[in-house]
């Protein structure tokens, strides 16, 4: 019945991981992971070095592929077992029109050295979406407008500072108008001072889009501001999880006590 359908098309996970396992070898980086994310949520992945938080944001770009379980996204799968049993990644059609829907920005930046700013931003929509180049164009130039680069658009990658490719490349991510925005530690390479541009665009995006944002950050005053869960990871599971006022001012688990007093020591 239609109102059926709606109701549960509506209660659908944006994201659920279904216990997934990841291995690199005989390592076991996400070990039966299970969790949802709503449409609209910001949840922060918190947790130690090594803990599977970049893996879980890189299994959802599809690069790279899971060993058990399931990651829906949008209520389908990302990967089908092939007739071996074996888990193989879904048909190419599925995997790029998921990529269309899932934005990354990643530590490194990782613009294009050979393109100017608004050549970065307006690449993808024209030839992954079939944009046309000016509406592609102008789209950049509000994003760039929005990142504070307005007057950047004609500068190579290489002729700005850190905090500015930064803000390109968030610039760059929603010229595809994702519905999910992955962010990995994106301000972890950039000078203390360049930090807090970067952040307050984040922070303005989340105030002013319903997004879809899985952060892994330090940052722990921005991941306060921002999200409205927060995942504490250990060895690839979830160890506590709760809103940012629990997690971050009333740890339960040991772990997340220890992890956020070395994390604030370090501040
Ligand atoms: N491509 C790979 N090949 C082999 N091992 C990998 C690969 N990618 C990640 N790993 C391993 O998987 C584990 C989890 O790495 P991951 O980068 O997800 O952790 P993290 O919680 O994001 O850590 P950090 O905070 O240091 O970025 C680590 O032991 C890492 O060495």
């Amino acid at each position: 019945m239609p109102t059926t359908e709606t109701s549960e098309t509506s209660a659908q996970p944006k994201v659920r991981f279904d216990d997934v396992v990841k291995r690199f070898g005989q390592n076991v980086v996400l070990d039966h992971l299970n969790f949802d994310v709503a449409q609209g949520d910001r949840v922060t992945l918190i947790g130690p070095s090594g803990s599977g938080k970049t893996t879980i944001l890189r299994l959802l770009m599809t690069l790279e592929t899971i060993n058990e379980g399931v990651i829906w996204v949008d209520g389908k799968p990302l990967t089908h077992q092939d007739k071996g049993g074996k888990l193989v990644p879904a048909s190419e059609k599925h995997l790029r029109e998921m990529r269309t829907k899932i934005g990354m920005v990643f530590q490194q930046f990782n613009l294009f050295p050979n393109m100017n700013v608004l050549e970065n931003i307006t690449e993808a929509p024209v030839h992954v979406l079939g944009m046309s180049k000016d509406a592609a164009v102008t789209r950049a130039r509000e994003l760039l407008d929005m990142v504070g680069l307005a007057e950047k658009e004609s500068e190579h990658p290489t002729r700005l500072s850190g905090g500015q490719q930064q803000r390109v490349a968030i610039a760059r991510a929603l010229a595809m108008d994702p519905d999910i925005l992955l962010l990995d530690e994106v301000t972890s390479a950039l000078d203390p001072e360049l930090v807090a541009d970067v952040l307050d665009v984040l922070r303005d995006i989340a105030r002013t889009t319903d997004i879809t944002m899985l952060i892994v950050t330090h940052e722990m005053h921005f991941a306060r501001d921002v999200s409205n869960r927060v995942l504490m990871f250990d060895a690839g599971r979830i160890v506590e999880e709760g809103t940012p006022q629990q997690i971050f001012s009333d740890p339960q688990n040991e772990r997340t006590q220890s992890f956020l007093k070395a994390v604030l020591a370090a501040d």
